[in-house]
Order: C-alpha cells, then sequence, then structure tokens
C-alpha cells in the first residue's frame, strides 16, 4: 500500500479503568470519554477548530448517548460542525477508530482526528426476550380497561430475566461460546498450564502497580471526577499483592473443574475511555507539535471464532511480513490481555514451528516474544478491559511506552470477538 501521508500520533489520554462492581458506576461511556478528552484538549497548542473529525469506539452504545461520538464531540465544545462517528467491532472498536483516521489522514483527505474508544460496562444496557417486548406491545394496543387486565394477566416473571446482560458482547453468536470457553479452548490446543497462566497475570499486576508507582502512566491517566465529587486517579482492579498461592485460589470459570481460565487470570470487567490525537505532517509542523510515534501500518484479520484468541497472530504476522521484520525488529508488543492463557497462546503459535508453516506461510517458527517486551507495564488482567477501548488504550500506551524506552518500533495487536484480529505497527518519528 502506498502510503501517501505520513500520519502521526500526536498525543493521548485515558480515564482511569474502573472496575465494574455490579451496579452501575459513576460514568457513562460519553462522560468517561469526556472525563479525558476535556484535559487532553485543554494541554494542546492548538485550537480544537483545528480538528477535523472524531471517531469512538463504543460497543454498548446508551439508548440516550446515540452516536456517542457525537455526543461526546459536542459536550466537548468542539462545535455544531464537528463531523463525528461512532465505531463498533467488539473489541477492536478502539482501535479501528485509530485505523480509520490514520487511513484518512494518509489519504489526505483530512489533517487531524480525534479518535477514541469508550465503554462503560458497568452501564451495559438489558435486553429483555421477545416475549416480553411482544407482551408490552399488547398491553400499549389494549384499549378498554377488560382488554389491559387481560393483558396484564399474560405477565410473566421469565420476562424480567434479560437475554443480553453484562456479558452482552462476551459470547459468540456464531459458536455460542463465552470468551472464557474459546480461551479453554487455545489452552488446550497449546497446552498452557494453570501454573504459568498464573504466573503471566501476577506479573501483570506487579508490572501495572510498578508503572502506578513510579509515575509510567502520569500524562497517560487523568483523573476522573464523579458527580459527587470522588476523584479518581488510578486503575482500581490492580492487585499489587498477587503471589502465586493466591493466583491458584479461584476455581476455573468457564469449563468446571479442569479448565485453566479463572477470575485472577481474565482481563476484569471495567469501565473507561482513551483518546489520541492523529495528525498529518501538515497539522504537525503547523501547530509545532511533538509527536508520539508514526503510525506506519495496520492489518485486521478473520479467523475461526472458536479461536478468536489468536487474533493477534493473524493480524500482526502479515505487518511483519509486508515489512521483512523478524521477531528481534520489534521492541515492544502490547498485545491485549483479554485472558492469560490466550496470551501465551498467541506467544506459543509464533514459536510454533509447524503452526507457523501451516497457518502462517513461513519456513519455521517466528520465534518467541521476550516477556520483558510484551505488555511491559501490565494489561487488561491487571487495569481492565472496557472492550470498546482497549484498542484505543494498548496504541496510546506502546507510543508512550516507546518514547520512555526509545524504542524504534512496536506492535499493538488485539483479539477481537466474533473471529477477527487488529494490529497497528508504531515506529518512532525519524
Ligand atoms: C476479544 C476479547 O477481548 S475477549 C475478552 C472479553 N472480556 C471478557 O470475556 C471478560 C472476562 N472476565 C470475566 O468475565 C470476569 O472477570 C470473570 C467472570 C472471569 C470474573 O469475574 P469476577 O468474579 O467479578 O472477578 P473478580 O475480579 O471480582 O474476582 C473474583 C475473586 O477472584 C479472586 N481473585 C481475582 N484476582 C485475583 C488475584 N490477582 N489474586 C488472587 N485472587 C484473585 C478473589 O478472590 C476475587 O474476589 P475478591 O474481589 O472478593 O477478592
Amino acid at each position: 500500500m502506498t502510503q501517501s501521508q505520513r500520519v502521526f500520533l500526536v498525543d493521548g489520554a485515558r480515564t482511569p479503568f474502573l472496575k465494574a462492581r455490579g451496579t452501575p458506576g459513576p460514568f457513562t461511556p460519553v462522560d468517561l470519554a469526556v472525563q479525558c478528552g476535556r484535559p487532553l484538549l485543554a494541554r494542546q497548542p492548538f485550537d480544537r477548530t483545528a480538528l477535523d473529525l472524531v471517531i469512538l469506539g463504543c460497543v454498548n452504545v446508551m439508548a440516550d448517548e446515540a452516536n456517542p461520538a457525537r455526543v461526546a464531540a459536542l459536550r466537548l465544545g468542539l462545535g455544531e460542525r464537528m463531523v463525528a462517528f461512532n465505531m463498533q467491532i467488539n473489541c477492536g472498536s478502539g482501535m479501528q477508530s485509530i485505523d480509520t483516521a490514520y487511513r484518512y489522514i494518509r489519504s489526505g483527505s483530512h489533517d487531524m482526528i480525534l479518535a477514541g474508544g469508550a465503554e462503560a460496562l458497568s452501564h451495559t444496557p438489558l435486553i429483555l426476550r421477545q416475549s416480553a417486548a411482544e407482551w408490552l406491545g399488547r398491553l400499549n394496543s389494549a384499549r378498554s380497561p377488560v382488554d389491559k387486565v387481560r393483558a396484564m394477566s399474560g405477565l410473566r416473571p421469565e420476562f424480567f430475566k434479560p437475554v443480553i446482560g453484562l456479558e452482552r458482547g462476551l459470547t459468540d453468536p456464531i459458536t455460542d461460546l463465552g470468551m472464557g470457553q474459546t480461551a479453554e479452548i487455545l489452552a488446550h490446543r497449546f497446552d498452557i498450564d494453570r501454573e504459568t497462566a498464573d504466573t503471566y497475570a501476577m506479573q501483570s499486576h506487579h508490572r501495572l502497580a510498578q508503572a502506578q508507582k513510579d509515575g509510567t502512566l502520569n500524562g497517560e491517566v487523568l483523573s476522573a471526577f464523579g458527580p459527587d465529587g470522588t476523584v479518581y486517579d488510578h486503575d482500581d482492579g490492580v492487585r499489587p499483592d498477587s503471589d502465586m498461592q493466591g493466583m491458584a485460589k479461584p476455581k476455573p470459570v468457564f469449563e468446571k473443574p479442569y479448565g485453566k481460565v479463572t477470575a485472577a487470570n481474565s482481563s476484569q470487567i471495567t469501565d473507561g475511555a482513551s483518546w489520541v490525537i492523529v495528525a498529518s505532517q501538515k497539522a504537525v509542523d503547523l501547530h509545532g507539535l511533538e509527536p508520539l510515534a508514526e503510525i506506519t501500518d495496520s492489518e485486521w484479520a478473520g479467523l475461526d471464532p472458536a479461536v478468536m484468541g489468536l487474533g493477534p497472530v493473524m493480524a500482526s504476522t502479515p505487518i511483519a511480513q509486508r515489512h521483512g521484520f523478524d521477531i528481534n525488529d520489534i521492541d515492544l508488543w502490547e498485545l491485549n490481555e483479554a485472558f492469560a492463557v490466550q496470551v501465551l497462546a498467541c506467544v506459543a503459535a509464533w514459536a510454533d514451528d509447524g503452526f507457523c508453516r501451516e497457518v502462517l506461510g513461513y519456513d519455521a517458527a517466528f520465534g518467541r516474544i521476550d516477556r520483558d517486551k510484551l505488555n511491559v507495564d501490565g494489561g487488561a488482567i491487571s487495569l481492565g478491559h472496557p472492550v470498546g477501548t482497549s484498542g484505543n488504550r494498548i496504541v496510546l500506551h506502546l507510543a508512550n511506552a516507546m518514547k520512555k524506552r526509545g524504542a524504534t518500533r512496536g506492535i499493538a495487536t488485539e483479539c477481537i470477538g466474533g473471529g477477527l484480529g487488529g494490529a497497528m505497527l508504531l515506529e518512532a518519528v525519524r
């Protein structure tokens, strides 16, 4: 593909990720997007009118926030002329917003785009079953008191059992497998044991705790302010004291009793939003911006929904092949931690000679990703996975981590429920 215009990630910020604790959290998706969007825009040297477009990934859109991108844009004061649209490809939504911005700017049609992801899984709308909808329809259309009483008498307790609740988007509609069940398939396929998964997950907590302690996330995570005055200033799902004894305690959730996936080695259900500002060379020069990284490639891939967790392998490999990269050419990986066994399955697939030959078209194994280059500051297991946001967060964090570590090249990649994978290549600005 020809790269007509260079595309830069100039800045970005996110809210703290807040664990969904069974009741709706303090913020809707748009609230979250506004909470981090406002200070992000306030710290820019350019006027808000310099933005051409707003794109926001959101899976679970609230009924009263239809097209949350537009609602957020207006609440951010971007003006009635700002075009804004929502993206929805499950866990890929927040990365899809950046990729769309990247492609628009590369083509020369736009110069500066605000691209984000926002999700409040604690607010997931409940959807009632068809029989309940039919009953409500009969009640609404009943005219006489007798008809109304007759309709009322058709009320059944099961009407109140939602078809889709908190698990919305977490069950594949084709295979009817929960995301955790797809992870179990990968654990079995790549022979990943519980201890290895728990070790990986424990490291995720320790890395995030360290990053919080040493200020690595300063500027990337911006405080959110609740309606009651509460200040939310850190990812609250982190368990800094995680140890192997504690990790071993939770029982398998998705395949009882012998499965490997537990509450401790799964991503957490969370609320959070993230934005990045994507800009052309022209915008960078005009406003004197200092980009964090250059976006140089991206890829999407489809695969069997039952093994959707291999999406990162299927999407990142074509990028590596296009550019002739071997495993040592990638300095940092942000591979979304949907489940520890799923991340480890991706690592194992790239290290597997047979898989690389038969599925990826290599002559030998691509190689084993060094854990020191992978999710260096924790991931969705420790900080949570607001599904429409995570793809945005991993690209933003990769850009910051590359800059901080002086890295040349990094890949942000994720699996996507329904059998997709997404990947984005970032390079240091030269
Ligand atoms: C394409 C994709 O990205 S697919 C991925 C999409 N996302 C998903 O599928 C979400 C996956 N995650 C889940 O469904 C949920 O997190 C579940 C069902 C696994 C667990 O949910 P919950 O039971 O609410 O988990 P929770 O985090 O509260 O932990 C439950 C218990 O496990 C134990 N536990 C959890 N983490 C740890 C840890 N690090 N160390 C020790 N014990 C732990 C604790 O006893 C905890 O209870 P406590 O909070 O009272 O101490």
